[in-house]
C-alpha cells in the first residue's frame, strides 16, 4: 500500500479516516481514541469495531469478538459509499479477525494503512491471542506504516525486548526489512528523560531514498498515557492524508500528542493510568478563517511602511537615481533564481496535481523573468549598467528564510512563506500604476526639472509591467492555495504558517529599502560597505 501523495476531498479538504480497532468504554484508548485523536488532527473519523473490551483504566475485564462476517460487512458497507483516503488498524483480537481485515484490505485498497500491531494494554492485559502473531505480521506487510512499542517489536522480531533505544532501533531495521515496509520505533516504553521515535524507511525506500528520521520528544512526567500508542497511529494517519509526507505527518502527530499528554492530568478519568487530553488545544477559531484575511491584517502596518518607501516614492516620481534602480533589479535577478528552486520544492511537497502544476508554472516563470531581466534592463542597452554582484544582505536573508522553511517546514507554512513575493509585488504595481496615473491626470502640463506626460518616464517601461494581468491571476491562486492549506492545517501549523508570512512579507518590504540602505552605507566608512556589486 503506499507513498503514493494521497488526495483529499479538494473541496472540503478534511480526510475520511478508517479505524479499524477495539472498543474501549473509558473511552482513553480503541476507536474512541481514535475517533477524538483524528478529529482533533482534521479529520473526518469513521470506526468500524473489530472487538468489545470491558475495559477501564485499571485493566481488562473480557472480551467479546463478534463474527468476522459481521466485521466485513461493516467494512464492505463504508467501502461501497465512502472514499477512504486512510486506515489506521489497531486491536485485531485473533488471527481469524486479522485474516478477515486483509481480505477486505486485498479487495478495497486504500491508500494508506497505518498499523499499529496491538498486542498487550498499558495496564498488562493481553490483547492478542498468542497465536494470531503470525496472520498480524501477514497483514503488516500490506501496511504503509508499522508502529509497534517496544514489547510489541520484540514479539515481531522474536527476540527479547530492547533494553536501550539503539537496541530498539536496530530491531526497528530488522522489521522494517522483514517486513518490507516503514516502521516507527516508539521510545515511550525506554527509560530516561527523552521520549523519541524513529522513522525508519521501507528497504525500497531506502535504496537512495530518505534515510532513518528521528524525531526527538521530551518525556511529559505523567502516569496518564492510557492510549497513546492508538492515539498517535490514528494522528499520524490523518496527518499523512492531509500533507502526503511521512516525517511531517509523524512530526506534527507527535507534537500534538506531546500537547494531549500534558494536558492529560487535567482530566479527571478512573484511578488507574488514564487518557491524554484529545482535545487540548481546544477548538481553535483559525480554523474557521481564512488565512489571507488573518496574514494581510497581521501586516497592515508592515503593508503601510513598504508603500510609504523613498524607493517607490522616487520611481513613480522618475527621479529615482538609476544605480538605485539597477541595484535592484539585479538583486531582484539574483531573488529569481532562488525563490524559483524554493516554487520547485513546493511543487514536490504539493498534495494534489493542480497545486502541484500551480507551483512548477510559477518556478518556470521566474526563471523566465530573471532571463528577461538579464536579456533587457541588464543588458546595459538601457543605460541600466549592473555588474554580476553577489546577492546583497537582505537579498541573502530572504533566500535562506525561504530555504530554511522549504527544507524543514510543511507544505502549508512553505505556502505561506511564498505568498508575500505574489502578494505585496503586486500590491506594489496596483499602487504605483494608480499614482502614475493620478500624477499624469493632476499635472498635465508637467513640472519643472521633473518628468510629465509630455516628458518620458525613464521608468514607464518598468511600471506598465506590473499590469501583467497574468500575474494577478497567478497572484489569486496562491492566495487560494494558502486558504486551504490553512484549512487543513492543525492548529500548531496555523501559528507557524503565519510566522512564516510574517517574516517574507518584512523581508519583502526590506528588499524595496535595499538600494537605499545600500547608498547609505556607501556613504559611510568603508568597513560598513557592502561588498561592491555594481559596475
Ligand atoms: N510520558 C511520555 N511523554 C512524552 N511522550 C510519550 C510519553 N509516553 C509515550 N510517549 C509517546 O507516545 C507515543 C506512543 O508510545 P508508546 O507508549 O511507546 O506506545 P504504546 O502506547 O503503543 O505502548 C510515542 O510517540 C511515544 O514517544
Ligand atoms: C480496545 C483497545 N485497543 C488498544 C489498547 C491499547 O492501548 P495503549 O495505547 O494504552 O497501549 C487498549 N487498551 N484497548
Amino acid at each position: 500500500m503506499d507513498t503514493a501523495r494521497t488526495a483529499c476531498d479538494p473541496i472540503s479538504g478534511i480526510p475520511n479516516i478508517l479505524s479499524i480497532a477495539g472498543s474501549d468504554p473509558s473511552g482513553g484508548a480503541g476507536i474512541q481514541a481514535d475517533i477524538k485523536s483524528i478529529s482533533a488532527t482534521g479529520g473526518y473519523a469513521m470506526a468500524v469495531v473489530t472487538a468489545l473490551t470491558a475495559q477501564n483504566t485499571r485493566g481488562v475485564t473480557a472480551v467479546h469478538t463478534p463474527p468476522t462476517d459481521f466485521l466485513r460487512q461493516q467494512l464492505d458497507a463504508i467501502a461501497e459509499d465512502v472514499r477512504i483516503d486512510a486506515v489506521k488498524i489497531g486491536m485485531l483480537g485473533s488471527a481469524a479477525v486479522a485474516r478477515c481485515v486483509g481480505a477486505w484490505l486485498d479487495h478495497a485498497r486504500p491508500p494508506v494503512v497505518v498499523l499499529d500491531p496491538v498486542m498487550v494494554a498499558t495496564s498488562g492485559a493481553r490483547l492478542l491471542d498468542d497465536d494470531a502473531v503470525r496472520a498480524v505480521v501477514d497483514l503488516a506487510r500490506r501496511a504503509s506504516l508499522v508502529t509497534p512499542n517496544i514489547a510489541e517489536l520484540a514479539v515481531l522480531v522474536g527476540a527479547d525486548p530492547a533494553a536501550s533505544w539503539s537496541a530498539a532501533l536496530e530491531q526497528g531495521r530488522v522489521l522494517a526489512v522483514r517486513l518490507g515496509t516503514r516502521v516507527l520505533v516508539k521510545g515511550g516504553h525506554l527509560p530516561g528523560e527523552r521520549c523519541p521515535d524513529a522513522l525508519i524507511p521501507a528497504p525500497q525506500d531506502a535504496t537512495g531514498g530518505p534515510d532513518t528520521v528521528v524525531l526527538d520528544g521530551c518525556r511529559v512526567p505523567t502516569e496518564n498515557t492510557h492510549g497513546t500508542g492508538c492515539s498517535l497511529s490514528s494522528a499520524i494517519a490523518t496527518r499523512f492524508a492531509v500533507t502526503g509526507d511521512w516525517p511531517t505527518a509523524v512530526r506534527e502527530a507527535k507534537s500534538w500528542l506531546e500537547g494531549a499528554l500534558q494536558g492529560a492530568d487535567l482530566l479527571d478519568v478512573g484511578a488507574g493510568s488514564g487518557p491524554v487530553h484529545h482535545f487540548h488545544a481546544g477548538p481553535d477559531p483559525r480554523a474557521h478563517q481564512r488565512f489571507t484575511e488573518l496574514a494581510w491584517r497581521d501586516i497592515g502596518e508592515l503593508r503601510r511602511n513598504l508603500l510609504e518607501l523613498p524607493f517607490l516614492t522616487a520611481l513613480m516620481e522618475g527621479d529615482l537615481p538609476a544605480t538605485d534602480f539597477a541595484y535592484y533589479l539585479q538583486q531582484d535577478a539574483l531573488y529569481l533564481r532562488d525563490y524559483s528552486a524554493v516554487l520547485a520544492r513546493a511543487a514536490a511537497m504539493a498534495p494534489a496535481e493542480d497545486e502541484q502544476l500551480f507551483w512548477l508554472s510559477a518556478a518556470t516563470s521566474c526563471l523566465q523573468t530573471e532571463a528577461e531581466l538579464h536579456r533587457t534592463w541588464l543588458s546595459g542597452k538601457t543605460g541600466i549598467r549592473a555588474g554580476e554582484g553577489d546577492a546583497g544582505p537582505v537579498t541573502r536573508a530572504y533566500c535562506d528564510h525561504l530555504r530554511a522553511v522549504a527544507g524543514r517546514g510543511s507544505y502549508a507554512e512553505l505556502v505561506a512563506a511564498v505568498l508575500p513575493c505574489f502578494w505585496l509585488y503586486a500590491a506594489v504595481g496596483d499602487h504605483v500604476q494608480e499614482r502614475v496615473q493620478e500624477r499624469v491626470q493632476e499635472r498635465p502640463q508637467g513640472r519643472p526639472g521633473g518628468h510629465g506626460p509630455s516628458g518620458p518616464h525613464p521608468y514607464a517601461a518598468w511600471i506598465a509591467t506590473y499590469a501583467d494581468p497574468g500575474f494577478a491571476e497567478a497572484t489569486a491562486r496562491a492566495k487560494q492555495i494558502a486558504d486551504g492549506a490553512h484549512r487543513r492545517a492543525s492548529p500548531v501549523e496555523r501559528t507557524a504558517m503565519l510566522a512564516a508570512f510574517r517574516w517574507s512579507a518584512a523581508y519583502e518590504r526590506d528588499f524595496f529599502d535595499a538600494p537605499r540602505a545600500r547608498a547609505a552605507a556607501r556613504r559611510a566608512p568603508a568597513d560598513l560597505r557592502e561588498g561592491a556589486v555594481l559596475a
